[in-house]
């Protein structure tokens, strides 16, 4: 069957993942999580003190080191999803706090952070047969891709979501802060001048907010099969 490329693009915390990940594990496509890739820069940025004291990201600094800084992903058998590495450090779990998460939109709006990762995001995806989501996949990354889509859902809907993980992996959360980091990220995901968040004209809307994870799923193989002519 002919392999295709999906693009899954969206606001944050909205299931993005949690359905790649899953389609990409049924069909035997390769998962790509590029805002793992975004997040491993900020959690380097974070140790190695790129933000000044009003969290502003030292732009010159961060140039100067983004040579040292080497993103890859290894799939983990046990999980069945591929684990991001930073500078060959297994980073999963660090990259996912609420630290990183109110730091990373900055450092993902800096146009030589995205030239950066957006080649290596191509050349992940040369010979389809990717799932890759993010907020620019459909738009920047994968114009071209056969399918694409966008998913929403209602902010506290979403929070909620990220709370409940945050929870469940016993990292620090309230719901307040994450709410307003979920706000705050969409609102400056969609507002950066280069490749912001959007919808693009050839993507299909999923508001995923009162639907299941398998209710998810299950629509979403619909659309691969649509697509891939199956
Ligand atoms: N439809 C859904 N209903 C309830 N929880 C969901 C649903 N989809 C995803 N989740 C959960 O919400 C959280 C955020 O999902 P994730 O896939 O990481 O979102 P994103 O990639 O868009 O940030 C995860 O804990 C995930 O298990
Ligand atoms: N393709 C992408 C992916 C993520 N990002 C940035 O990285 C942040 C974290 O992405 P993520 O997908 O891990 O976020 P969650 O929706 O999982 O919370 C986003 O809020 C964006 O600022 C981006 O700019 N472009």
């Amino acid at each position: 069957m002919k392999k295709i490329t999906i693009a899954i693009d969206g606001f944050s915390s909205c299931g993005k993942s949690t359905m790649a990940k899953d389609l990409a594990k049924e069909i035997g496509y390769i998962y790509v999580d590029t805002g793992a890739m975004y997040r491993s820069v900020t959690l380097y940025a974070l140790r190695h003190e790129l933000f000044d004291a009003d969290n502003q990201v030292k732009v010159d600094m961060l140039e100067k080191e983004m040579s040292n800084i080497h993103i890859s992903f290894k799939f983990n058998n046990e999980t069945g999803r591929p684990d991001c590495y930073l500078n060959g450090e297994l980073v999963e779990k660090e990259i996912r706090s609420l630290e990183v998460s109110n730091h990373v939109s900055p450092i993902a709006a800096v146009p030589f952070v995205r030239q950066a990762l957006v080649a290596q995001q191509k050349l992940m995806g040369q010979e389809k047969g990717i799932v890759m989501d993010g907020r620019d996949i459909g738009t920047t990354v994968f114009p071209d891709a056969e399918l694409k889509i966008f998913v929403t859902a209602d902010s506290k809907v979403r929070a909620q979501r990220r709370y409940d993980e945050l929870k469940q992996k016993g990292m620090p959360a309230e719901f307040d802060d994450i709410l307003k980091n979920v706000e705050e990220r969409d609102y400056i995901d969609t507002h950066r001048e280069v490749s912001p968040l959007k919808k693009a004209d050839d993507a299909i809307t999923l508001d995923n907010s009162h639907m299941t994870i398998a209710e998810q799923k299950e629509w979403l193989m619909k659309q691969y099969q649509k697509a891939a002519g199956c």
